[in-house]
């Protein structure tokens, strides 16, 4: 089970919008992949976005790492408009996020690694690198401290400097999400974490998801098609078809959505 101390405030009662999406439309040639879809994220809570292959899931989650351009509509994340952010700012705005396939330095090591995640913290300007001025100095060891909470909160203490090629599958998506985590971002992206996990694996990782959210205090957007890890630890399912929005709600009224179903069964399921 991870354990670190809380960074961010515990959720209020009544939850606050952390992202808005409005109105998201995105062509791709003579593809709509995404129709006009909105809906919002509050700040502590896990939202699972949900939907079968085609459906725009990849598409919202570019949209939000600015890997993809809308043509029409808004995102506010923080109450700011996202659109004003260049690609390589959105770690620093608070957005950390995972990819489908683990994307990491192979040839490094675990620490190393997550230190990567960390580096967009850094207030020392380039003079004070290379001056190797004291606050570079503070800086340094300030990122190593939360690289060793992140470790030990990931549950990969001892593994510090073992190559990450050499690691087995879920080790490394472990090694992933402690890197993303480093620039204690309040909003994570994580697309589909549980790909490539067996059910045991499956288990451990909705632990630390609710972790994350619980601990840290960090808003989690989840695109999922494991069913069973999305209905465990979403506070609520937003559900897509077409690049539309089909259904919102609490993960038990998706799961009796007729359209939802629909959907579902549609697939040849
Ligand atoms: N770069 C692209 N160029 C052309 N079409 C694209 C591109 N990216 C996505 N699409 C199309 O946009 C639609 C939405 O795709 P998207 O990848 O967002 O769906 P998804 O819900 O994430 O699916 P999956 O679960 O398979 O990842 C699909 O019809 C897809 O073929």
């Amino acid at each position: 089970m991870p354990h670190a101390p809380a960074t961010h405030p515990a959720p209020a009662a009544t939850p606050t919008v952390i992202l808005d999406i409005r109105d998201l439309v995105v062509r791709f040639g003579g593809i709509l992949a995404l129709d006009s879809v909105g809906f919002t994220a509050e700040a502590g809570r896990i939202l699972g976005l949900i939907g079968p292959n085609g459906a725009g899931k990849t598409t919202v989650f570019n949209c939000l790492s600015r890997l993809c351009r809308p043509n029409a509509g808004d995102i506010l994340f923080r109450g700011k408009p996202l659109s004003g952010l260049r690609r390589h700012r959105i770690a620093g705005a608070g957005i950390g996020r995972t990819f489908q396939n683990v994307s990491l330095f192979d040839h490094l090591g675990v620490r190393d690694n997550i230190l990567v995640g960390g580096h967009v913290l850094g207030r020392a300007g380039f003079l004070a690198h290379t001056l190797r001025l004291g606050r570079v100095a503070r800086e340094e060891a300030d990122l190593h401290d939360r690289a060793t909470e992140m470790i030990a909160f990931m549950g990969l203490a001892g593994l510090d400097n073992r190559r990450v090629a050499d690691l087995p599958f879920p080790v490394r998506k472990r090694v992933e999400l402690a890197r993303a985590l480093m620039s204690r971002p309040h909003l994570l992206l994580l697309d589909e974490p549980a790909a490539g996990l067996n059910h045991e694996e499956v288990e451990v990782l909705k632990e630390q998801i609710r972790a994350i959210r619980d601990r840290l205090g960090t808003a989690i957007l989840l695109v999922e098609h494991h069913m069973n890890l999305v209905m465990s630890v979403s506070d609520k399912v937003v559900a897509m078809n077409f690049g539309r929005k089909v259904a919102e709600g609490l993960p038990g009224e998706i799961a009796q959505n007729p359209e939802v179903i629909r959907t579902y069964l549609g697939m040849g399921g």
